[in-house]
C-alpha cells in the first residue's frame, strides 16, 4: 500500500495507473476507521482495479470547533486497517496541503440544505462540497463510495456532481451497525459505557417511527412522539424527520407511494450522532 501526504505524488501515481487502463475508486473518509468504512472499501475493491482511501479531518465542514478538536485521530491504526484490508493507496494530506489559503468560494445547495444537517450545522455542506470537489479534482476517480448513514450528504454530493459535471459514478452503501443496532460511527469512540448504552435509543426510535409510518399514523405526531421518546431515553434530540428519500423534502400527511427516509440527530452526552432508516410506503 502506498501512502501519500502530498497532491502531486498521488496524481503521478494515479496517472501511471490510468495509462495501464486501470479503473480508480475513491473512499473519502475523516479517519478513525471502523467496519462501516471497511464495507465502503470492499465495495470499492469489488468494482475497481485500484482503491484509494482519503483520510482528512476537513476543518471547513465543522460548525462546532469543540467537535473538530475532539474528533478522533488515529492515523497509525487507520493505516494498519487499510493495509490489512487491501487498499492500494492512501491520501493523507495535512491541512495546508488541502487549503493553501482561506477558501473564499461558497457553495449553496438551496432547499437540499435547508433541513436536518444543513439546518442544524450551518456551513457544514459548504465545507463538505468544497472538500469533496477538491478530492474529485485532485484524484479524478471513476467511482466514489459514500455511506447511507450520511444520507443528506449523499444527496448534496449527487447535486454537486450534476452541477459541476464531475465525471464520477457515485455509490451509496448500506449502514453497518453494531449488534445492538447502533450505527457505526467514528464519534462512537467518544461515548462512555453509559452513553454507549443510551445511544441505542436512536435506532430504536427510527424503528418505532418506521412502524408508525407504515401503520399510516399522522406524520407530525410521529415526529413529536419520537422527539419526546428520545428525550425520555436520555438523548437530547435535534430533529426526528420523515422525508422523501430522494429529495429529502419533509413529507406532509398524505403522500403517494414512495421511498421514505426517517432521519434522526441527537446529542448523547457531549457527542452528536445521526442515523436514518429507509422504508417503502405503499
Ligand atoms: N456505519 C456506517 N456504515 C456505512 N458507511 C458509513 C458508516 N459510518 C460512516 N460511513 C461512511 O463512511 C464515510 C466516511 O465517514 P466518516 O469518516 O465521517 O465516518 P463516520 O463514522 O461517519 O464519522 P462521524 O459520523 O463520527 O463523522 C462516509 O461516506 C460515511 O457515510
Ligand atoms: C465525505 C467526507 C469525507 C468529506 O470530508 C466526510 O463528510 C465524511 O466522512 O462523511
Ligand atoms: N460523516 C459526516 C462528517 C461530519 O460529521 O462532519
Amino acid at each position: 500500500m502506498e501512502v501519500f501526504n502530498q497532491i502531486e505524488p498521488i496524481q503521478e501515481y494515479l496517472q501511471t495507473q490510468r495509462f495501464k487502463h486501470r479503473s480508480i475508486g475513491l473512499v473519502p473518509t475523516m479517519g478513525a476507521l471502523h467496519k462501516g468504512h471497511v464495507s465502503l472499501l470492499n465495495a470499492c475493491k469489488r468494482d475497481n482495479d485500484i482503491s484509494v482511501c482519503s483520510i482528512f479531518v476537513n476543518p471547513t465542514q465543522f460548525n462546532n470547533q469543540e467537535d473538530l478538536a475532539a474528533y478522533p485521530r488515529q492515523w497509525e491504526q487507520d493505516l494498519a486497517i487499510l493495509e490489512q484490508e487491501g487498499c492500494d493507496a492512501v491520501f493523507l494530506p495535512e491541512e495546508n496541503e488541502m487549503y493553501r489559503d482561506n477558501p473564499r468560494i461558497r457553495l449553496n445547495f438551496g432547499e437540499l440544505e435547508e433541513v436536518m444537517e444543513g439546518k442544524f450545522r450551518p456551513g457544514h455542506f459548504n465545507g463538505v462540497g468544497l472538500v469533496v470537489s477538491k478530492l474529485f479534482h485532485i484524484l479524478s476517480p471513476d467511482r466514489a463510495y459514500f455511506g447511507q448513514k450520511d444520507l443528506q450528504q449523499f444527496a448534496i454530493i449527487r447535486q454537486l456532481v450534476t452541477d459541476m459535471s464531475f465525471q464520477v459514478d457515485l455509490m451509496c452503501e448500506p449502514i453497518i451497525r453494531e449488534e445492538d443496532g447502533l450505527a457505526m460511527s467514528s464519534r462512537n469512540t467518544r461515548l462512555n459505557p453509559q452513553e454507549r448504552q443510551t445511544a441505542t435509543a436512536l435506532y430504536a426510535a427510527l424503528k418505532r417511527g418506521a412502524s408508525a409510518v407504515l401503520e399510516g399514523k399522522n406524520l407530525d405526531e410521529i415526529r413529536r412522539d419520537n422527539m419526546q421518546w428520545l428525550e425520555d431515553h436520555g438523548i437530547v434530540p435535534e430533529y426526528f424527520e420523515i422525508v422523501d428519500a430522494e429529495t429529502l423534502t419533509p413529507l406532509m400527511n398524505h403522500f403517494e407511494r414512495k421511498s421514505v427516509a426517517l432521519c434522526v440527530a441527537g446529542n448523547v452526552g457531549p457527542v452528536r450522532l445521526i442515523d436514518n432508516i429507509l422504508i417503502e410506503k405503499e
